[in-house]
């Protein structure tokens, strides 16, 4: 038994094509809570996203955490589904065939394929696909703006363990962060203006981000002020002033305490002030999932009206967004320079 695998007939061609791999975090394959415990499984086993030693944290998971959290969470994934699907992977699907297009006409000749870190399509199977397809070279885009040992360096992780089974391991590059590239933040500004636009500006802008456990940022992950230089890029970009929008992180998980300001309470506290309308986007997610579409456009405004606050508007992620297609476009070819990609 030879220990690699054998190598894909078009891989063993002398001139290889170049690859384009999208990454986004990965979603359950139904709306269901088998599917929504398989996912969880999964990835809350992964240590880059629950650092506990696994001899402590795999009881917890298995005898607590996923005998309750599937059937909640499934439910909220029932309240978001798509007829094609969860929104995850509708959109980043649609993601990766437009990226295709768009590099195309723009006389760029690559192969592009979405994977997820957990669940289906996986990354080991996306990067056969795209070695079957005979690339020697691949760019790896994790969908993640602000760069975090949680998720983008999980990429990297599953990235390596494919390469462990492969002979001929093509050329890698990853882009581990794109927070402050001028297209990305062009897009959100886009996105909020074009709202802006058809229904007027709101009392208060919220930035609402994931959050990480605060000892990951103690412990030098720089996705905290990775998403504060992007805030700060956006407001500057909508020339707001201070007071007119704010920062915070949503999605708490376990009982850690988490990086704030909290957005939930950040919401609450602004419907007991009183504000008639706030309108809140979610800059580190580049398409529509169950935190932000549950968690904040269900969740979010129930909490801010109970609080005693007026209208709350969400404003969609970049998802199909032709500048963020054109962003995305801008910043692979940024990343393939040197690489040969013409027809
Ligand atoms: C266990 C702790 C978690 C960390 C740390 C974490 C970091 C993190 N996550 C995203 C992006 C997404 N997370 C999503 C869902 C989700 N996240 C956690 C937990 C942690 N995330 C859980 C348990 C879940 C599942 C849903 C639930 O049961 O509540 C999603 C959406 C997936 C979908 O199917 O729609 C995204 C996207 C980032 C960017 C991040 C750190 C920077
Ligand atoms: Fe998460
Ligand atoms: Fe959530």
């Amino acid at each position: 038994m030879p220990f690699f695998r054998p190598e894909p007939e078009a891989a063993r061609q002398a001139s290889g094509r170049t690859g384009v791999l999208l990454c986004n975090l990965g979603t359950p394959d139904a709306a269901t809570p088998p599917a929504v415990r398989r996912y969880l499984a999964e990835f809350l086993s992964d240590p880059r996203v629950v650092e506990i030693p696994p001899a402590l944290w795999q009881p917890l998971l298995h005898g607590l955490i996923l005998r309750r959290r599937p059937a909640a969470s499934a439910k909220k994934y029932q309240s978001i589904w798509l007829p094609e699907g969860s929104p995850l992977l509708v959109y980043s699907r649609k993601q990766a065939v437009l990226l295709r297009g768009w590099l195309g006409e723009r006389g760029v000749d690559v192969s592009v394929r979405l994977a997820m870190r957990y669940g289906q399509p996986s990354v080991a199977a996306e990067l056969d696909a795209l070695k079957a397809e005979g690339c020697t070279r691949v760019l790896v885009l994790p969908l993640y703006p602000q760069y975090s040992g949680t998720t983008t360096a999980s990429v990297i992780d599953a990235v390596a363990a494919w390469s462990r089974s492969v002979r001929h391991v093509p050329e890698l590059r990853f882009v581990n962060r794109f927070h402050d590239d001028a297209g990305y933040i062009d897009a959100l500004a886009r996105r909020v203006h074009e709202h802006w636009m058809a229904d007027g500006r709101p009392d208060r802008l919220l930035m609402s981000f994931h959050g990480v456990p605060q000892r990951v940022v103690d412990a030098g992950d720089p996705y905290h002020g990775e998403c504060l230089e992007t805030a700060r890029r956006l407001a500057q970009r909508l020339a707001l002033r201070e007071g007119d929008w704010a920062i915070a992180f949503q999605s708490r998980f376990g009982r850690a305490k988490w990086v704030g300001p909290a957005t939930q309470a950040t919401l609450e506290g602004w419907g007991r002030a009183g504000l008639k309308r706030v309108d809140v986007v979610c800059p580190g997610f580049v398409a529509d999932c169950l935190e932000t579409l549950e968690e904040i456009a269900i969740e979010g405004r129930a909490a801010f009206q109970a609080a005693g606050g007026g209208e709350l508007r969400y404003l969609p992620c970049l998802n199909n967004h032709p500048a963020w297609l054109a962003a995305l476009a801008s910043l692979v070819q940024t990343h393939l320079q040197g690489w040969p990609v013409g027809r």
